[in-house]
Parts: structure tokens; sequence; C-alpha cells
């Protein structure tokens, strides 16, 4: 398996460069979407950041008011050192079961999007790294314009993350979106080629061999006792149906359920071994 990394400075375009991925087919790990999973109200880093900030960053809900908490956590850097701290332990298992899941899916090629893939040194995960990268002018009017802050505010946000020019040189491939989006498009054409070359045998060794492997097959069906559900397991390997007690070959496209002579099959899903 291969996991891409994609990182940039905030409103360089992260987001837009990870949509032209999705929209290509590559799957993409959202560091942000799991950031905002691992503070829902009830959560482990729920209870540790209103543990550590207190119930003025709380809605009336007792949601957290993100507002508010973006305010204290971008103009103090402790504590947003505090709130990073608390939740680091918190994104990285999240990032490592969204990572798990697309393994298991058998993807071979997956795109981690992580605003702090430098500053949480979570870079050594990734290969190769892609930096979308911005001129400092079109970041900070892009950010004010998409999220309706103040200049100041807008620098603030831009000062906690490691410079965009620091990151452009850490970088294996670069896009830079300061142009329209038709440029970016254009180069992320070439990004995309860079990306889905073939794996190396390293990074062969590490996919999950799902598509050639075998796979269980788990049937839930009526019981012969009518009243109860029953689930059944089948172990397939191609279109070949091993069971107990005999040996079919099933279209794993159509499967003829009648083969197996179970009263009416309710649901089915496979499961990739
Ligand atoms: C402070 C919070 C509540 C503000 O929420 P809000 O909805 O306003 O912003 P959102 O989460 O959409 O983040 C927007 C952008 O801000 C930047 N950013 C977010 N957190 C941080 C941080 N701790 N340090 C530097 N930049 C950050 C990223 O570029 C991100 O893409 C939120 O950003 C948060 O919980 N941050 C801590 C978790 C974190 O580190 N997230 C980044 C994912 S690796
Ligand atoms: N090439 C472009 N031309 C014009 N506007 C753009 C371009 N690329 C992105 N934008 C706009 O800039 C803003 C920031 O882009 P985007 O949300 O993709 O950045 P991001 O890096 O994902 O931000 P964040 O770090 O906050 O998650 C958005 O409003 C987006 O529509």
């Amino acid at each position: 398996m291969r996991i891409v990394g994609l990182t940039g400075g905030i409103a360089s375009g992260k987001s837009t460069v990870s949509n032209l991925f999705k929209s290509d087919g590559v799957p993409v790990v959202d560091a942000d979407v799991v950031a905002r999973d691992v503070l829902k109200k009830g959560t482990g880093g729920y209870k540790k950041v209103v543990g550590a900030f207190g119930d003025k960053i709380l809605l009336d809900s007792g949601d957290v008011d993100r507002a508010r908490l973006g305010q204290i956590v971008f103009s103090d850097p402790s504590k947003r050192q505090l709130l990073n701290r608390l939740l680091a332990p918190f994104i990285s298992s999240g990032l490592f079961w969204e990572i798990m899941k697309l393994w298991l899916k058998g993807s071979k090629v997956i795109v981690l999007d992580i605003p702090l893939l430098f500053e949480a040194k979570m870079d050594k995960w990734t290969n190769p790294i892609i930096v979308v990268w911005v001129d400092p002018e079109t970041q900070l009017q892009r950010l004010m314009v998409r999220d309706g802050i103040t200049e100041e505010q807008a620098r603030n946000r831009i000062n906690a993350q490691m410079a965009l020019d620091s990151k452009r040189t850490k970088a294996d491939l670069v896009i830079d979106n300061s142009r329209s989006l038709e440029e970016t498009k254009e180069q992320f054409q070439e990004v995309l080629m860079q990306v889905t070359r073939p794996l190396t045998w390293r990074e062969f060794g590490l996919s999950r061999k799902g598509e050639w492997g075998p796979k269980l097959l788990i049937l839930e069906h009526e019981s012969k006792y009518k009243k109860h559900l029953s689930l059944s397991c089948y172990l397939l390997h191609q279109k070949t149906l091993f069971t107990p007690h005999r040996r079919c070959v099933v279209d794993s496209a159509s499967l003829g359920f009648s083969q197996l002579r179970l009263p009416k099959v309710l649901q089915y899903r496979y499961l990739s071994l």
C-alpha cells in the first residue's frame, strides 16, 4: 500500500486538491474530519478538552463551540500546544483506523490529507509528500474570505503553522495553487501520474491482496425453524465456495444462493481476508 501525504498551509488548497483525488477514485483520509470526530460530545477527546478548557468552550447544547475554542487557541500558543497535546493520541488512533479500513478494502494507493503533517511528525508515515503551496498574499485573502475573519485573526492562524515555504522545501511534489483552478488541475494531472505509478515491491508487500485472496461470505437467512434468523459463514476462493460439507461453484456477481440450500437469504456481505 502506498500512503501519500498531502499537506500545505491553512487555506492553501488541500481540500481542493483532495477533492480532485477523490473524483479520480483515489481514497482520501482527511485529518480535519478525524479531528472533528474526536471532539464530538461524549468522546474521550471531548472529555479531556472540556476538562482542561472548562465550560466556557461549550454551546448550550453541550457541544464544543469550535469558533470559541479556535479564538482561544489561535491567539495563545501555549493553549494551542495544550489542545494539540490532548487531542494528538485520539487523532493518531482515528487516522490509524481510517487507514486500516482502506487497507482491509484492498486499496493500493491512499492519500492522507493532514494540515500538520510536518508539525506532528507524521511525515515519516507517508511517501511521497505533496505540498499545496500558495503565495502569502493569496493565502491571506482566501482565508479571510472563506472563514469571514479579520486580517489579524487570519494572520494568527497562518502563523500557528510551520511556514509554507519551509514545507515546500520538504516536499517531494509541489502544487502551486496561487493561480486559477484550471492551472491547479493541470499540475494535479502530473502529480496524479506520479502518485499512481506502479507500486514498489515494498509497497506491494504492504498491500492486502484482497482482490486475489480468499473471501468470507456472511449470510443472514431464515433458519430452518422459521422463527429465528441465522448467520452462516462460508469461505470463498475466487468463484468457488467451500463449505464444511461440499464444494460448489458460485457466480459472485449473481450469487446462486439456491445452491446453498438455505431458507430465504435476507442479507449478505463479502469480507476479504
Ligand atoms: C481549534 C479548532 C476547534 C477550530 O475549529 P474550526 O472548525 O474553526 O477549524 P478546522 O478544524 O476546520 O481547522 C481549519 C484549519 O485550521 C488549521 N488548524 C487546525 N488546528 C490547528 C492547530 N492546532 N494548529 C495549527 N493549525 C491548525 C488547519 O489548517 C485546519 O485545516 C480545531 O481546528 C481543532 O480542534 N484543532 C485541533 C486539532 C488539530 O490539530 N487539527 C488539525 C488536524 S491534524
Ligand atoms: N485555485 C483557486 N482559485 C481560487 N480559489 C481557490 C483556489 N483554490 C482554493 N480556493 C479557495 O480557497 C479557499 C481555501 O481552499 P481549501 O479549503 O481547499 O484550503 P485548505 O488548505 O483545505 O484549507 P484548511 O487548511 O483550512 O482545511 C476555499 O474557499 C477555496 O474555494
